[in-house]
């Protein structure tokens, strides 16, 4: 070991001797940049992070598509850290350099890391073909997969990449699923977009998905988003700002689909930044209290800020603008008005339909459930053997269940408690009811 890190770094000093001289170099900063995780999963998988002198390790909470969650069991994953090695890739030396900027961590208070990959010679022809096999790599594992982005501050960091979720998964009106697929498949067309392209107009698309907690609007934008192969970027707007916003909407990614969550936290102010605010200095009461109010305002998402960031020239093409709220009727016209949001669509209780739906999803042959790469397929009860029996607990717990009274996610949950076993579920449930109308204090309209 100590001869072989010997060679190593009498190699790695060479080479950073020759390289300003005859070396070809790509550079890659780890903000927001999907391309440093392409090539840092890269390497990982290749045991670098462990033999690099310097490596960081971290617990993996990104799965590998197929991996089953081991319960209790934490995969580390080795990254390279401060500090240079040298690999051969094709039968050329390539030398990693990483350096972090303590300053600029402190300042952002995340990693600012800037990677470099070096090879000897002019061209960085094979440093862009290791670039591509890490991204054809990448993509090799997220094929079929929605990747996750939530913000981090004013970066995007990828959360999940989880299998698609069917949407027959999502027990809901059959024609408001239709209208939003419908609606979805239309835009994303290459005639739209021709269409768009000559008429000059943005291309882009915005919906508002509204309804009590609950009801699948959130369920509904990641399953849409994935059955069009698109990436969702999740905002929650409570917990963002409208330089945050700013940020944020600069670095997506063309083509995706953007969640902005509870989009009735947001302030109803017109008044943007405080920084914009030219009269802050002013000493007399008023002013004050308009600076205090300015400052909270710049720990929030305003109006004006947001309506900035949906129609500003930052607002990428072919951007799906997905809104969802449990309070439309709070909203501010202007954030709603059309051109912003182009179809709403509300979320409501279960009704009588939904609820014998979410009985049959739940007890009924896997079988039945669509996949993902067929596209809507709802649960085709016809085509598939599912037992009479069932059916009819299922119209029976559909009459006991009062429609509109309760959200999917509260049905599901009462459900669950009599996984496999529908006989159970069904001789329970008006017990149930009974008990979620008094805690809810609603009439029972059974
Ligand atoms: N229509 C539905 N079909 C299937 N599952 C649902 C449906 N609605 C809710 N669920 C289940 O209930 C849970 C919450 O759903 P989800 O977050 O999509 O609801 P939401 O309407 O976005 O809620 P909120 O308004 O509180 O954000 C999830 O586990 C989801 O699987």
């Amino acid at each position: 070991m100590g001869l072989f890190s010997l060679v190593h770094s009498y190699i790695n000093r060479l080479l950073s001797l020759v390289e300003p001289f005859f070396g070809a170099k790509i550079h890659i900063n780890n903000d927001n940049n999907e391309a440093y995780g392409m090539l840092s999963d890269w390497l990982s998988k290749r045991g670098f992070g462990k033999s690099a002198r310097a490596s960081r390790v971290s617990v993996k909470n990104i799965r590998n598509p197929g991996d089953i969650i081991k319960m209790g069991k934490k995969i580390l994953k080795f990254q390279p850290w401060e500090g240079s090695f040298s690999f051969w890739y094709r039968g050329h030396l390539i030398t990693y350099n990483t350096t972090i900027n303590v300053a600029q961590c402190q300042i952002t208070e995340s990693l600012d890391e800037e990677v470099s990959l070096t090879s000897l010679g002019w061209s960085t022809d094979i440093l862009k073909q290791l670039m591509n096999e890490c991204r054809q790599e990448y993509l090799e594992t997220v094929k079929d997969k929605i990747a996750i982005f939530e913000n981090n501050g004013c970066y995007w960091r990828k959360v999940d990449v989880r299998d698609v979720r069917p949407l027959s998964t999502v027990i809901l009106n059959q024609s408001n699923k239709e209208l939003l697929l419908e609606d979805f498949r239309s835009f994303l067309s290459a005639d739209t977009q021709l269409w768009y392209a000559q008429r000059a107009l943005p291309y882009r698309r915005g919906y508002l998905l509204y309804g009590p907690p609950g009801t699948g609007k959130s369920s509904l934008s990641f399953s849409i988003a994935g059955e069009f192969d698109l990436d969702i970027y999740v905002i929650s707007i409570p917990d963002c700002t409208d330089r945050y916003l700013r940020e944020l909407f600069e670095d997506l990614p063309q083509t995706c689909v953007v969640l902005l969550e509870d989009i009735d936290a947001v302030g109803m102010s017109r008044e943007s930044d405080p920084d914009e605010d030219s009269d802050t200095n002013s000493k007399d009461e008023s002013s004050r209290r308009r600076r205090v109010q300015s400052l909270q305002k710049s720990s929030e998402v305003t109006l004006s800020g947001l309506l900035n960031v949906l129609d500003g020239v930052t607002s990428q093409d072919g951007r799906i603008v997905i809104m969802t709220t449990n309070h439309r009727e709070t909203l501010d016209e202007a954030l709603i008005r059309p051109g912003r949001i182009d179809r709403q669509v509300l979320l409501p209780l279960a009704d009588t339909e939904v609820i014998r739906q979410l009985f049959m999803f739940l007890f009924g042959p896997v079988e039945a459930i669509g996949d993902a790469k067929a596209g809507l397929k709802e649960l085709e009860e016809e085509k598939t053997e599912i037992d009479t029996a069932l059916r009819s607990q299922a119209h029976k717990f559909a009459f006991i269940v009062p429609a509109s009274t309760f959200s999917q996610a509260e049905i599901i949950s009462y459900l669950l408690l009599h996984k496999n076993d529908p006989d159970g579920a069904l001789s329970h449930c008006k017990k149930w009811v009974d008990e979620k109308i008094s805690e809810k204090r609603l009439p029972d309209n059974k």
